[in-house]
This record gives structure tokens, sequence and C-alpha cells, in this order.
């Protein structure tokens, strides 16, 4: 009889369980990062973790090493809680976080030095793992004599040194250049599939989606507000893979359509999928209001019209020479105002875009103006309250207080900007910086010709 392969906990090396994240706020709120998450890292997985920013990838990274303690839930280390047992992991950083005042050798060295590690031993051993990563008669070096890739494989020799059973890595590649970060990475799959390290996992988080697809074996994709898992996925394609080929370009694309459709799972995903976990507290209320200019969604448009309307939106990033971080907000908000809808990693724009793009000004901006206040909860609000208010003004402050029970402070306030900005352009109402308060614009006009009588 075949026995059904099941996973125990003496198999699965890291398993999280209901972990959730919360920061406290200075006006007491607690903010709510990480909801409850259920992820298991086992022996023999690239897992890779994408998400917006700010959806809580370094938390839950910080949380699955040990590096911070969740708020709610638990961190088992073969099955033990994290806490209570020694772990053996070690991480890599973008910026690097070498010691500038140790020579190569002796940042390596330093992880041996904290574990009690003799002299003699943790020099071979050392030296031997700076072979391994190509720095061979670096050791007497300082890191700032090192170009930036040459600096992070210090940062990779001093995280393999411990010879970890997990390797965690927040975002290694992004402070390097593209041709050094292709390096890099293709040398540490390498080290990978050879086995000339002994680690049994690697954990890394990245916002580049052709980079998750180059390296992993599982994809887990994550949400914001809070920071919830969307996706979470295996990738079969052999090494090395081909960033051309079909398969490739199709688990882009799914990837993209995850990113770029918040609310939705969409179908067709490119493997098994495991759907993500429902947010089990507060209903979101508001929408996440994407950092992008009525400007840029206008540009954004009128470029998909150059392309017979429709265009693959990772293509257009390169055609722009646009990091595709950037682009996404804008995508992300004509979605939102219903201007264009992504189908299968492509967008396509929608009658009322195109009406949009192809309008003058003021048509423009009664078309932004009509949109805005159909699919943007705050700005109808806002818009209602003016109206509403005998004064016709609000303070800021009234839909701070709303958007604070839901977002962080930094958050709240980019949500506020960006309201703020696509509201004016709409000529939806006005916002007084001084006074810290909305102003429906004729009321404004009125108070000016009150001045002016005055005057
Ligand atoms: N110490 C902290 N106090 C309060 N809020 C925090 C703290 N650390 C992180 N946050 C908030 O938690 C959220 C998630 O942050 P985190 O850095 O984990 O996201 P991320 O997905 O890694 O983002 P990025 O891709 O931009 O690095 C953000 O809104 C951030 O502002």
């Amino acid at each position: 009889m075949v026995e059904a392969k099941i996973q125990t906990d003496t198999e699965t090396i890291i398993r999280a369980q209901q972990v959730e994240k919360f920061y406290s706020q200075p006006s007491e709120n607690r903010i709510q990062v990480i909801a409850p998450t259920d992820l298991s890292i086992v022996p023999g997985e690239i897992v890779a973790l994408l998400g917006p920013s700010g959806s809580g990838k370094s938390t839950l990274l910080r949380m699955l090493s040990g590096l911070s303690t969740p708020s709610a839930g638990q961190v088992l280390w073969h099955g033990k809680p994290i806490g209570s047992v020694q772990i053996n992991v070690s991480i890599v950083f973008q910026s690097f976080a070498l010691f500038p005042w140790l020579t190569v050798l002796e940042n390596v060295e330093a992880p041996l030095k904290a574990r009690g590690m003799e002299p003699d031993e943790r020099r071979e051993r050392s030296m031997r793992i700076l072979d391994t990563v190509g720095l061979d008669g670096f050791q007497a070096a300082y890191p700032k004599e090192l170009s930036g890739g040459m600096r992070q494989r210090v940062g990779f020799a001093r995280a393999l040194v411990v010879e970890p059973e997990v390797l965690f890595m927040d975002e290694p590649f992004s402070a390097l250049d593209v041709l050094t970060a292709e390096n890099l990475r293709s040398e540490l799959l390498e080290l990978w599939e050879k086995k000339t390290i002994p680690t049994k996992s690697i954990f890394i988080v990245t916002h580049n989606i052709e980079e998750a697809v180059l390296l992993a074996d599982r994809i887990i994709v994550l949400g914001r507000n809070p920071g919830h898992i969307r996706t979470d996925f295996k990738v079969t394609l052999l090494h090395p893979r081909d960033r051309k080929a079909a398969p490739f370009t199709g688990i882009v694309d799914y990837i993209y359509k995850v990113l770029t459709r918040p609310d939705v799972i969409p179908a067709n995903e490119p493997t098994h999928q495991h759907p993500s976990r429902p947010r089990d507290q507060r209903q979101m209320k508001y929408e996440t209001l994407p950092h992008a200019r009525p400007g840029g969604i206008a540009g954004l448009l009128e470029l998909l019209i150059d392309h017979q309307g429709r265009a693959d939106i990772y293509r257009l990033a390169d055609d722009l020479a646009f990091e595709i971080d950037d682009l996404f907000p804008i995508v992300e908000a004509a979605q939102l105002l219903d201007f264009l809808h992504v189908e299968e990693g492509d967008a396509a724009i929608t009658p009322a875009g195109h009406e949009y793009a192809e309008s003058e000004i003021l048509r423009q901006k009664e078309l932004f103006r009509k949109a805005a206040v159909e699919h943007v909860l705050l700005l109808r609000q806002i818009t209602r309250a003016l109206e509403n208010k005998s004064d016709h003004t609000v303070p800021e402050e009234f839909f701070m207080d709303m958007l604070d029970e839901q977002f962080s402070e930094e958050e709240t306030r980019r949500q506020m900007e960006t309201a703020i900005n696509w509201g004016r352009y709409a000529e939806l109402f006005d916002f007084d910086a001084a006074r810290r308060r909305f102003v429906l614009p004729e009321v404004e006009a009125t108070a000016d010709s009150i001045e002016e009588v005055k005057g």
C-alpha cells in the first residue's frame, strides 16, 4: 500500500499558527499589520514572499525568523515555540548591515564568535565560505573598499557561515544594479541546487515578480490592510528558467493579476492554489487609495488607447522604463475608478476610461468627479459631509479619525493627501491647508466675495 505523504511537524521546520501583528499608535488605536496567518516552511523549498509595499512582508519575515514576537498566535520551530528553543536561521538584509569597522573576515567570523566558536575553527570556516561566495583574497578589506555587489557577498558569507537551516533574505538584491543582482542570484541558486550549502530552506522577501519566478519553488502573495495571504502556490518549472518561455510569463502574468486586483482571487491560476484565508477581523471599510495622480491615470489611459486599448502591464512598464512598483498605483487607481480592467495581466481600457482619456479637460474633470464619488467611499463621505454642513466646511481631522481605525498613521496621512489631490482635481471640494479644513468650492468663492465687499 502506498502511504499518503502527510506533512508532520518533524518535517516542517517553521510553522506559524494564526500569527498576527499589531502596532500601537500614539492615538492609542492599535493598527493591525498582519491578520491571523498560518504558514509553514518545509525543507527543500525556496519560498518567495511578494506583495505591495506596506503589506507586511518584512513584518512576517521578522516573526518567522524569531526577530520579532507575534502579537497573537505562535511560531513553532520543529514543533516547539520559537522563544523556547535554539533556532538556526540567518538573515540577509537589503542594506547589507555589515560592521564598517571590521574587515571582511572579521564580519564573517562575527556570528561564529557570538556562538562561542574557537578562533582557529571559526577562521577556517569563514575562509571556506569566503571562497564559496567568490571573496577569496578580500578577507583583509573593509566594507567601504568594496562595491555594493561585493558587500552583499560578505552579507551572504556572514549568513551562510553558521550553516543556517533556514536562510531568510529581505530584498537582498534590490540595492544592487541589475547585472550584479542577476549574477548573485544565479550564484546563490547554483549553491542551493548543487547543495554546496547545507541550508534546507530559503525564504526571500522581494518586490520583484520576475525574481520570485526565477528563484522560487513556492510563491506567496500578500494583500494589505491588514497583511494576509492572497495566494500561495508552487512553481514547478525546471532551472535554469527561461524568462521568455510561455510558462514563465504565464506565472508572471498571474501574479500581476493578483497584485492588481486587490479584492479578487483571480481564476486561471498557473498551478494549484490555496485560497487566501478570509479576513476574520473587522471588514474593510475604506478602499485603499492608490497614490496616483489624476494626470498619471490619464497618461496611462492614453497609452492604452495607443495600444488599441489593451496592453500587458509588465511590458508597458518595461517600454516606459518604469519600475513596476511605480506603475501599479496608477493601474490600481484607474481600476478603482473603473477606467480599466485587468485581465490575464493585460490592462484593458473600459468605455468610461476611453471617454475620459479622449475628452477635453472640463469634461474629464466631470467624468473623474462622477467616477470618484461612485467608487471611492472617502471622497463620497467628504462631499456629503460638506453638502450637509450649514457652513460647508469640515475639519480634516473628522475623517483622519475614521481612517486611523484602519490604517497606520503614515498611511492615513498618505490616504488623505491622495484624497485631497483627487478631490481638488475633480473640483469636488477644496482644502484649506492653513486651517486643515475641507471647503466646498463655491463657499470659498462666496467667502472671497464677502472679503471683497468688506474690503
Ligand atoms: N515598528 C512599527 N510601528 C508601526 N508601524 C509599523 C512598524 N513597522 C512596520 N509598520 C507598518 O506595518 C506595515 C507593514 O510594514 P512592512 O515593512 O512589514 O511592509 P512591507 O510589505 O515589507 O513593505 P515594503 O515593501 O515597503 O518594505 C506598514 O504599514 C508599516 O508602516
